[in-house]
């Protein structure tokens, strides 16, 4: 499979023929899991200022980038440092900078509700228990743009939410009401309703270094080699319900590799910022029974670049007190099934088939239905450290649950 197997969508057919959309984003989703989307954002030069933000920010002197460090924050939010992520075991080559929704009952002036979120329980509250730590004294205009940027991006994701309903043959209502309370002013929904959330997102800008590393160390004879690729981000699924990717392409090639049909393919680079790159992640696989895929995917560096890679993905979720869990099975039996049928497991309830299974789950799968705990979860997984530093009084079991010491 070649690069240009990920299809390139357009949210203008979204607006000027919805079938014609929804059509291409159903194939695109059960077939390959990601797609490329032309996004009209206004005004148009939002999607390049926010990557310069982010490009200027790496660019500061440690000691600056240290003072909205990740580790000070319960919520787990802020600068990262190159070094201290990995992958299944092995180390990943990224700087980044996370941050996600402010809930706004934890503005700093709350501190005393903060004090309360920090023993809360069910623990998935902590989340929403610190701001996000803006560089305000010395680059205040990061928050601003990517603010601005999250806004339209998240315009989009509601679009495409809407569309993998219709999709699916459901009333985009279906999705609406663990996404967003205000949507369904006058029914009764799950907790999204009670408690007046807006969708959990979370956005990182990453930076992933140049690999010129190896050739300090190559004799003269070595240097027309490539240098062997670095692993910015090792192969994994995405834990979220769908993600929005804008990378910067002034030179190299990208280096996001997806993993579809048995082949590692490049994702092309050439629309430059005018796409975002679209990957559906383990909440949209497991809720549509597996007819739409979570696809592996991982960032290699591969060519000598004078710059680092910036890439901005947008993690959307539903609210963190929603829950996902599969459809049932009548929802989905009477789907056109295009791809080949892959079986994860000898367990027939792991089968992915054309005719889905009762009980179907994916596969080596710790999801938690609950929205706001599975969050937590792979936070914590990924960031032991800031959880024990944080949550001394929790602890994870290996299925994923967190639970009181
Ligand atoms: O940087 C990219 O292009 C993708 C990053 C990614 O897959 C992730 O952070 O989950
Ligand atoms: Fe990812």
């Amino acid at each position: 499979m070649k690069s240009n197997s990920i299809p390139l969508l357009d949210i203008a057919l979204y607006h000027s023929n919805r079938s014609a959309f929804v059509e291409e984003l159903r194939k695109a989703c059960h077939n390959v899991g990601f797609f490329l989307l032309k996004h009209n954002m206004t005004p148009n030069q939002l999607p390049k200022e926010v990557l310069d933000e982010g490009r200027q920010f790496f660019q500061r002197p440690m000691d600056e980038k240290k003072m909205i460090s990740y580790e000070q924050n319960p919520a787990f939010r802020g600068y990262m440092p190159l070094g201290v992520e990995n992958t299944a075991g092995q180390l990943d080559h990224r700087e980044q900078i996370e941050y996600a929704v402010e809930y706004p009952l934890h503005a700093p002036e709350s501190s005393a509700t903060n004090n309360f979120y920090t023993k809360a329980w069910p623990a998935y509250h902590r989340l929403k228990s610190a701001p996000n730590p803006w560089p305000t004294s010395f680059q205040p205009s990061l928050q601003t743009k990517t603010m601005d940027y999250v806004q339209n991006v998240c315009q989009v994701a509601d679009c495409l939410r809407d569309s993998l309903c219709l999709a699916m043959g459901l009333d985009p209502k279906v999705l609406q009401h663990k996404f967003n309370s205000s949507s369904l002013s006058d029914e009764i929904s799950n907790d999204c309703y009670r408690e007046g959330e807006v969708p959990h997102w979370a956005i990182k800008m990453i930076s992933y270094p140049t690999n010129d590393h190896s050739s300090k160390n190559e004799s003269s004879n070595d240097r027309s080699r490539s240098p062997s690729p670095i692993q910015g981000v090792g192969a994994h699924t995405d834990t979220n319900f769908l993600t929005l990717v804008l990378q910067d392409n002034e030179e190299g090639d990208g280096g996001l590799q997806v993993f579809s049909q048995g082949e590692w393919i490049n994702v092309p680079t050439h629309h430059g910022t005018n796409v975002l790159i679209c990957n559906l992640g383990e909440q949209a696989e497991t809720w549509s029974r597996g007819y739409f895929l979570a696809t592996p995917h991982r960032v290699l560096m591969k060519s000598r670049t004078r710059k680092p890679r910036i890439s901005l993905p947008l993690f959307y979720n539903p609210c963190l007190s929603a829950t996902m869990e599969p459809l049932e099975e009548s929802s989905v039996e009477h789907l056109q099934w295009d791809r080949p049928i892959i079986v994860h497991s000898t367990d027939e309830n792991n089968a992915i088939g054309n005719a889905p299974k009762k009980h179907w789950r994916r596969p080596n799968n710790t999801m938690l239905t609950s929205v706001g705990e599975n969050t937590f979860k792979s936070l914590a997984r990924s960031h032991p450290h800031v959880f024990a530093k944080h949550h001394p009084d929790l602890s994870i079991l290996p299925d994923g649950k967190i639970v009181k010491k």
